[in-house]
C-alpha cells in the first residue's frame, strides 16, 4: 500500500516551549517496498513512524495511504485504516498475564476473527515466525527475539497492508537481529506488505531496506535506494551515519614515512582486487603493501574496501594513483592516525 507523507509537520508544546519534532516532511513509500528510516536519536523517527497511523497527528500536512486522505480521519474511519497497518516496538508491548497463544488470539478476537477460524490462524502465524512450538509459553520465558517474533505474530493476525517497526530490533543481540531481518524479509518476499522500519543501527539498514530515509533535526535530508546511499552518501549526516559501516582501521603504530602514501578504495561489485594490486606494481615503479581488506554486503550486494600503501618516487606514486582512481570506484588518501584507529578520509 503506498504511503505519502506531505510536508508533515509535528510541534509538541511543552512548559510553555515548543518543540518542533518534524519539520515539512514529504516522503512516499512504494507498496510492498521495505522503507528504512534511519538518524540519531531525537531526530524525530518514532515521531514521523506514528503519524503514519495517526498515533500522532501532524499539525500540519497530509498523510495518504492506499490514495485515501486520512489525515482527518477519526473513530470508525480511524480504526478500520489502523487495521491495515500493523506494528512492533523496541519494547514489544506483549501483554505478560497471557501466553503467546492468547497474545495472537486477542487481536484476531478484537476483529471479530470467527472463534472456528482464530487457532488455524495463531498456529500459521506462530510457524511463519518459527514458534510453532511455543504457543503456551509466557512471554517472560521467552529470549528477546522470540518475544519480537511474538509480536510480528501478533501485528500481521489481521493481515495488514503495512507493517511499521520502531526500533524493533535494537533491544536485541545480533543473532536475534538477523533472525528478525531474515523473517522480515521472508514476510516481504511472501506478501507484498510494506514494511518502514525506523532505526539508529546502520548495520540493520544496510541488510534490511530497499530504499532509506535519513532524518536530522526533524528534516528528512536525504532519500534513496539502499545501496546508493551507502555508496554515494550526498548529506554531511548521512555521510557520518555511514562511514561507521564502511569503516577500516589503520593498522595500530602504522607510520607513513617519506615516499610512502596510504590509499583507501573502494569498489562495487563482485570484481576481484588482486589484478589491479598487481597490474599497478608491475607498470609502475612503486611497492604496494595491502593493509587491510574487507567486503561489506549492502542489501544482498558486495562493497570492496582495502586499505593499501604505495612506497616510491612521488612521481610514479601520483601515475599510480591515477590509474587506481581510474579503475575503481572511489579512491581516498588517508594519513596514518598516530596510534592507528579511525580512518581520516
Ligand atoms: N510526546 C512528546 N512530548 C514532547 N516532546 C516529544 C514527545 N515525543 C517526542 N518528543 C521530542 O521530539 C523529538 C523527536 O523525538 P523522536 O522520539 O521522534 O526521535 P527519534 O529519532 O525517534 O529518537 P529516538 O531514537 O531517541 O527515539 C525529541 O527531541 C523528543 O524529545
Amino acid at each position: 500500500m503506498v504511503i505519502v507523507l506531505d510536508k508533515v509537520n509535528v510541534i509538541f508544546k511543552q512548559k510553555g516551549r515548543k518543540m518542533h519534532a518534524v519539520k515539512e516532511a514529504s516522503i512516499s513509500i512504494n507498496k510492498g517496498e521495505i522503507f528504512g528510516i534511519v538518524g540519531p536519536s531525537g531526530a524525530g523517527k518514532s515521531t514521523l513512524v506514528r503519524v503514519i497511523n495517526l498515533l500522532q497527528p501532524p499539525a500540519s500536512g497530509r498523510v495518504i495511504v492506499g490514495g485515501q486522505d486520512i489525515t482527518r480521519f477519526k473513530g470508525t474511519a480511524l480504526r478500520k485504516v489502523r487495521l491495515k497497518i500493523g506494528m512492533i516496538f523496541q519494547h514489544f508491548n506483549l501483554i505478560s498475564g497471557a501466553t503467546v497463544y492468547d497474545n495472537i488470539a486477542f487481536a484476531l478476537k478484537a476483529n471479530n476473527c470467527p472463534e472456528p477460524k482464530i487457532r488455524e490462524r495463531v498456529l500459521e502465524l506462530l510457524t511463519q515466525v518459527n514458534l510453532a512450538d511455543k504457543e503456551q509459553v509466557y512471554p517472560a520465558n521467552l529470549s528477546g527475539g522470540q518475544k519480537q517474533r511474538v509480536a510480528i505474530a501478533r501485528a500481521l493476525a489481521n493481515d495488514p497492508e503495512i507493517l511499521l517497526c520502531d526500533e524493533a530490533t535494537s533491544a536485541l543481540d545480533l543473532e536475534n537481529t538477523e533472525e528478525i531481518i531474515r523473517i522480515l524479509r521472508r514476510i516481504n518476499r511472501e506478501n507484498p506488505i510494506t514494511i518502514v522500519f525506523i532505526t539508529h543501527e546502520m548495520d540493520v539498514a544496510r541488510k534490511l531496506f530497499d530504499r532509506i530515509a535519513v532524518m536530522a533535526d526533524g528534516e528528512i535530508v536525504e532519500v534513496g535506494d539502499t545501496y546508493r546511499v551507502f555508496t554515494e552518501p550526498e548529506h554531511p549526516m548521512t555521510q557520518s551515519l555511514v562511514s561507521r559501516v564502511l569503516n577500516i582501521e589503520i593498522p595500530e603504530h602504522l607510520q607513513l614515512k617519506d615516499q610512502e602514501e596510504m590509499l583507501k578504495i573502494t569498489y562495487t561489485g563482485e570484481r576481484a582486487y588482486e589484478p589491479l594490486i598487481s597490474k599497478v606494481s608491475k607498470e609502475f615503479d612503486v611497492l604496494v603493501d595491502i593493509l587491510h581488506g574487507k567486503i561489506e554486503y549492502i542489501q544482498g550486494k558486495p562493497l570492496g574496501i582495502l586499505l593499501i600503501k604505495l612506497s616510491g618516487d612521488a612521481a610514479e606514486i601520483a601515475k599510480a594513483r591515477d590509474y587506481i582512481a581510474g579503475q575503481v570506484f572511489k579512491i581516498e588518501r588517508l594519513s596514518a592516525a598516530i596510534e592507528g584507529g579511525e580512518l581520516n578520509g
